[in-house]
C-alpha cells in the first residue's frame, strides 16, 4: 500500500482544494484498483507569514510555493496542490506538474456593498484589490475609481469589505465557488473587461519527476483541453518574465476547430497594462500550437512596449 502525502498551505482555500483533490484521487484509485492511502500535510509558507504587506512590494515570484516544493524534494510530501496562477513559470529541477485538471470559472468578480455591476459604483468609489492586473483594467474602464490594496485570505478580504469602508472588492470566481461563497458575488467581470490572470480558475498538482506511481495516478486526473490552454497562457507569461505580481493577464480558449492532426484551434488573448490603467496593450492570436501562440503574442506586445511597461510597474 503506497502512502501519499498531499502538501498544502493552511489557508481555508488551499485546505479545501487539497481535500477536494484528495477525495477525487481516492475515487480514481478505487476505479482503477490502485492501492494507495492519502494524508494531508499543512505547510506555512513565507507568503503566509507576510500576508499583511502588499505582495507586489515584497516582490519575488512563487512566495507561496517554495517551502512546499522543498517538502516534495525532501520526500516529506508527494503531491502539492496549487492554484496554477500562483505557480512560477519555471519549476525547480526534479519537480513536474503531474496533473492539470479541468478549469473552473476563470473570471474575476465584484463583491459590492450595494448594486450589481461596475456601473452601480458611485463616482470615486473605493475598490479593494492588491492585484496590479485588476487595478489596471478597472482603472482603464473607470478612471474615477479609487483603488486600495486589500490583502489576506479570501475570508478576511470579505470581512474587510465591511470593516474598511470599501464599496467593492475584486476576487476570482473560482476561489469563492470552491469555498461555497458564491452568494457574495454581485457581478461577474467578463474577460473583455477584466482579462483573468494566467491560469486563473485552474488547479495543478506538482510531484517529483521520478515518482512513477504518483505520475501514473495523476495522469488519470489531467484534462487535455485545460493543459493546452494553460500552456498557451503560461508560455505568454514566461516570455514576459511575469508572475502574478505584475499587470499581465491572459485567457486562452479552444474554438472547436481541429487541424490535420486533430489538434484543437486555440484563441489566446493577452494584456499588459500600467497599474493606473492609462496604458493597456492587448491583442488576440489564434492557431494550433500553444507554445508558438504564447511566444508570438508576447513578441507582439513586446514590440509595442510591454517590457518597458512591466519594468515601470516593477519599480
Ligand atoms: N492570488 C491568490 C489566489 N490564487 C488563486 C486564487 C483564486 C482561485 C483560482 O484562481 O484558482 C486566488 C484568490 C483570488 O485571486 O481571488
Amino acid at each position: 500500500m503506497r502512502k501519499i502525502v498531499i502538501a498544502t498551505r493552511q489557508s481555508t482555500l488551499a485546505l479545501t482544494q487539497a481535500e477536494q483533490v484528495m477525495e477525487h484521487l481516492r475515487k480514481l484509485c478505487a476505479e482503477h484498483a490502485i492501492e494507495a492511502e492519502f494524508e494531508i500535510k499543512k505547510i506555512v509558507t513565507r507568503g503566509d507569514r507576510i500576508l499583511d504587506v502588499t505582495l507586489s512590494k515584497v516582490g519575488g515570484k512563487g512566495l507561496f510555493v517554495k517551502e512546499i516544493e522543498q517538502a516534495l524534494l525532501d520526500g516529506e510530501a508527494d503531491i502539492a496542490v496549487h492554484c496554477l496562477k500562483d505557480m512560477p513559470f519555471e519549476l525547480p529541477e526534479g519537480l513536474v506538474l503531474g496533473a492539470i485538471p479541468e478549469r473552473e470559472d476563470p473570471r474575476d468578480c465584484l463583491i459590492m456593498r450595494d448594486g450589481y455591476g461596475l456601473d452601480d459604483l458611485p463616482q470615486g468609489a473605493k475598490v479593494g484589490t492588491s492585484s496590479l492586473r485588476r487595478s489596471s483594467q478597472l482603472q482603464h474602464a473607470r478612471p474615477d475609481l479609487q483603488i486600495e490594496p486589500v490583502r489576506g485570505n479570501i475570508d478576511s478580504r470579505l470581512r474587510k469589505l465591511e470593516t474598511e469602508g470599501f464599496d467593492a472588492i475584486v476576487l476570482a470566481v473560482a476561489g469563492l465557488n470552491r469555498l461555497g461563497l458564491q452568494d457574495h458575488i454581485s457581478a461577474y467581470l467578463e474577460p473583455e473587461l477584466s482579462l483573468p490572470a494566467v491560469g486563473q480558475g485552474t488547479l495543478c498538482m506538482e510531484c517529483r519527476s521520478d515518482d512513477e506511481f504518483v505520475l501514473n495516478l495523476l495522469a488519470k486526473y489531467s484534462h487535455e483541453e485545460t493543459a493546452i490552454v494553460s500552456e498557451a497562457e503560461r508560455t505568454f507569461l514566461g516570455k514576459l518574465n511575469g508572475g502574478c505580481q505584475v499587470p499581465i493577464g491572459a485567457y486562452a480558449k479552444l474554438t472547436g476547430e481541429l487541424d490535420g492532426q486533430r489538434r484543437p484551434r486555440i484563441e489566446l488573448t493577452g494584456m499588459v497594462g500600467s497599474p493606473d490603467g492609462k496604458q493597456i496593450l492587448k491583442d488576440t492570436v489564434t492557431g494550433y500550437d500553444p507554445e508558438l501562440l504564447g511566444t508570438s503574442l508576447a513578441e507582439i506586445l513586446i514590440g509595442r512596449g510591454a517590457a518597458e511597461l512591466l519594468d515601470a510597474a516593477r519599480e
